[in-house]
């Protein structure tokens, strides 16, 4: 019994790409730590929290229901709850409608309206726009990153209740990290998205990937800057965006000189400590 209920607990936290959730939702409580003013509203801070989790936690689930088979195809994927036959389809379709029918719930009830759209938005174009487009465009990743951007933005309109200029940078850079996150990890399992026919990377000749990849993180150089113009950070942020900006940039020319899959690793790791350092030091900036 205990052994069971433990199976399924880990399948439901596979469903829910648990961890990828947990840095979503970390970037939902920055944006509603770095717009906040004066003392925290804790219960309208947990039910953010909590409303974007289920959300999603429901999108997740659902674009594994989407894709039982391509995931199948895939090292990286194929031992996931749905393709290897540990859950049904039907139990995950229930579980992803009983989340986004709760954190819809809890945002439109406890938050505010504009957060509840706000997430209803990135949901719908998660699943119904960027999950069918892996397979058909590369410009499938610019579609999926603006839900990947969206997050943040919940996190501000929860506390201000309208979407502000703050709000719109921490989208921006957001939005162009997920390049260099996405593309170095899909560098790694080339052949695996290949294998599936997912058509993610930019091109299949690396040198032109490195191309975008040198050019997206070069964008992220004026765009980490942007908090402190904008006048919502100081010198710590500053200092992380251009230390760690820069070198985001370095290691993606790296890549372009050298095509190695170190280089690449690199820059998936470089991808994994930016975002988290440079929220966290626009939060420290503003105490
Ligand atoms: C276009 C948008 C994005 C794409 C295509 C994408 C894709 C991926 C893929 C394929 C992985 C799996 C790596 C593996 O299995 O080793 C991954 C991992 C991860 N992603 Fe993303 N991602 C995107 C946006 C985001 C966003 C917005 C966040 C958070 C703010 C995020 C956070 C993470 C985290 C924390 C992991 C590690 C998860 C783990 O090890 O299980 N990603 N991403
Ligand atoms: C509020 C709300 C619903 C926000 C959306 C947040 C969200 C799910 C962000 C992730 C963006 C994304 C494109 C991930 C990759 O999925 P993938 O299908 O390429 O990953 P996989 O290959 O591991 O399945």
């Amino acid at each position: 019994m205990f052994r069971s209920f433990s199976i399924f607990l880990n399948d439901f936290l596979l469903l829910i790409k648990h961890r990828l959730t947990s840095l979503v939702v970390f970037t939902t409580a920055m944006g509603y730590l770095i717009a906040n003013r004066g003392d925290i509203e804790l219960f309208n801070f947990i039910m953010t929290i909590l409303g974007v989790f289920l959300v999603v936690g429901s999108a997740n689930a659902m674009n594994q229901v989407f894709e039982v088979k391509v995931d199948g195809m895939m090292k990286r994927t194929a031992s996931r709850p749905l393709p290897s036959r540990r859950m049904q389809k039907k139990t995950a379709i229930l579980i992803s409608i009983l989340m986004l029918a709760s954190g819809q719930y809890i945002l439109y009830k406890f938050v505010n309206g504009i957060s509840g759209l706000l997430a209803l938005i990135a949901f719908v174009i998660y699943v119904f726009a960027y999950t069918p487009l892996k397979r058909i465009t590369p410009l499938c990743t610019f579609v999926g990153a603006i839900p990947g951007a969206i997050p943040p933005v919940i996190g501000w309109t929860a506390v201000r209740g309208q979407i502000e200029l703050g709000a719109i940078i921490l989208f921006g850079i957001q939005f162009i990290w997920q390049f260099p996150h996405f593309w170095s990890i899909a560098l790694l399992c080339k052949s695996d998205y290949e294998r599936a026919g997912f058509k993610v990377l930019p091109s299949s000749d690396n040198r032109i990937t490195a191309v975008n990849l040198v050019i997206y993180t070069f964008m992220l150089l004026p765009m980490g800057l942007m908090p402190t113009i904008a006048g919502f950070a100081g010198k710590y942020a500053l200092v992380v965006s251009i230390f760690g900006g820069g070198l985001f940039f370095l290691q993606t020319l790296s890549l372009f000189k050298d095509n190695s899959m170190r280089s690449a690793k690199k820059i998936m790791f470089i991808a994994e400590i930016y975002l988290p350092l440079i929220l966290i030091f626009l939060l420290i900036d503003k105490i």
